[in-house]
């Protein structure tokens, strides 16, 4: 059994789907994948221990290593799995194709509606408060000053304390306060949880000869298998001066009620996004800052609350306080699995929240990645329909 990418046709220039060879020639359907019922398997590298590094004969001649930078989560670094005009490759399909700005959750927040941060329950928000609250609920990363300039823009806080009252928060409007955050954001990019240029390389691409080659050495790499490897998504980002990511998780916790997204479904919502694992390239060198940042790497518990407030999800300030945080260099690659395996179903286990992590800013240079997510469905079935 192989598999191919359709060619293009006339009708449908960039077509994809999986073939089979067959004794009468190739066969290729769009949606169908190809193999054997109850082939598919997730695998999961072993780390051994932090530091620990194999030698992967991955191709004649080129034995790439693979570092143990992590157990807690797990991540592997391979420092040159792409070549240099590899990396360039995925940079010319990029900029051929054109880069948008990256989309964050602020851009699709709901402006009519906050929730209210009050931690110490005593009915005002002080800064930090309204720091909290305005990043849960609209995904913007403000400090005390802006707060406070924010106050006299919109005449929040009446008697200048700092606090604001329930009789203040009455008065203001949260469309208001959306809206003035977005004007914000239009002046000040960086305050925002993500600010890159981004494109999504689709399947499709596999007809590209580099991106082929790309995709096996990923599939030599982890071990999964063909369906999988094909199906993921690739994102290229770029990052300019003081581009950044906040911490997040690339994946979504197990949901029985709201399924994962395929192809089609992942831009109507009501699904979840469900990447098992991320390999991250770095496809050039940064000459300041632009670490890849796992804020809470190691720590013996998670709480999710604790995070949010303790500031350090904002990597754009607290980028020195992560726990890890692996330089970029051109060439190298980062690896981490978002989920553990589930032994009963032998499939999509529960995210592993350690690995919160992000894009610490770029201080000089800018910084190039891509984003090779590996996809599954809630279910071995699933998946093997299509997704
Ligand atoms: O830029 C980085 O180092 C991290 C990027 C990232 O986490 C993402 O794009 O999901
Ligand atoms: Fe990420």
């Amino acid at each position: 059994l192989s598999f191919c990418i359709n060619e293009p046709t006339a009708e449908n220039k960039a077509p994809r789907g999986t073939c089979s060879k067959a004794v009468d020639g190739v066969h290729c359907d769009e949606n169908v994948v190809v193999g054997e019922p109850g082939q598919l398997e997730l695998t999961r590298l072993d780390g051994v221990e932090e530091g620990y590094v194999t030698s992967l004969d991955i191709e004649p001649g080129r034995s790439l290593q693979l570092k143990t930078l992590s157990m807690k989560p797990l991540v592997f670094e391979i420092v040159d799995f792409l070549t240099t005009s590899e990396s360039d490759h995925f940079i010319a399909l990029a900029n051929n194709i054109g880069l948008q700005t990256s989309k964050t959750h602020s851009d699709r927040a709901n402006k009519n509606s906050f929730t209210l941060f009050d931690q110490d329950g005593n009915r005002r928000l002080s800064l930090d408060e309204m720091k909290l609250t305005i990043e849960n609920s609209f995904d913007v990363y403000l400090d005390h000053e802006d707060i406070r300039k924010m106050y006299t823009d919109l005449d929040m806080d009446q008697d200048h304390d700092n606090e604001i009252t329930p009789d203040e928060i009455q008065k203001t409007s949260p469309a208001d306060m959306g809206e003035y955050l977005q004007k914000k954001m239009i002046q000040y990019p960086e305050k925002k949880s993500r600010f890159s240029e981004q494109v999504w390389l689709r399947p499709d691409f596999s007809t590209d000869e580099v991106f082929q080659h790309v995709q096996l050495r990923v599939q030599k790499l982890t071990k999964l298998p063909e369906t999988l490897i094909k199906r993921s998504h690739v994102q290229v980002v770029k990052y300019g001066l003081k581009g950044h990511y906040n911490a997040h998780l690339d994946s979504t916790p197990l949901n029985t009620k709201v399924p994962c997204c395929t192809e089609t479904t992942r831009w109507k919502g009501n699904c979840r996004i469900c990447r098992y694992m991320t390999i991250l390239f770095y496809l050039s060198d940064v000459e300041e800052g632009g670490e890849t940042a796992f804020p809470v790497a190691g720590n013996i518990t998670l709480d999710e609350e604790v995070l949010r407030s303790s500031g350090n999800i904002n990597l754009f300030r607290s980028c020195h306080k992560a726990n890890f945080k692996v330089p970029p260099k051109k060439g190298k690659a980062v690896i981490w699995y978002n989920h553990f395996i589930n032994p009963k179903t032998d499939w999509l286990g529960e995210v592993d929240r350690f690995t919160w992590h992000g894009g610490c800013p770029v201080v000089k240079g800018e910084k190039w990645i891509a984003n090779f997510w590996i996809r599954v469905m809630d279910t071995k079935e699933e998946t093997e329909k299509g997704f």
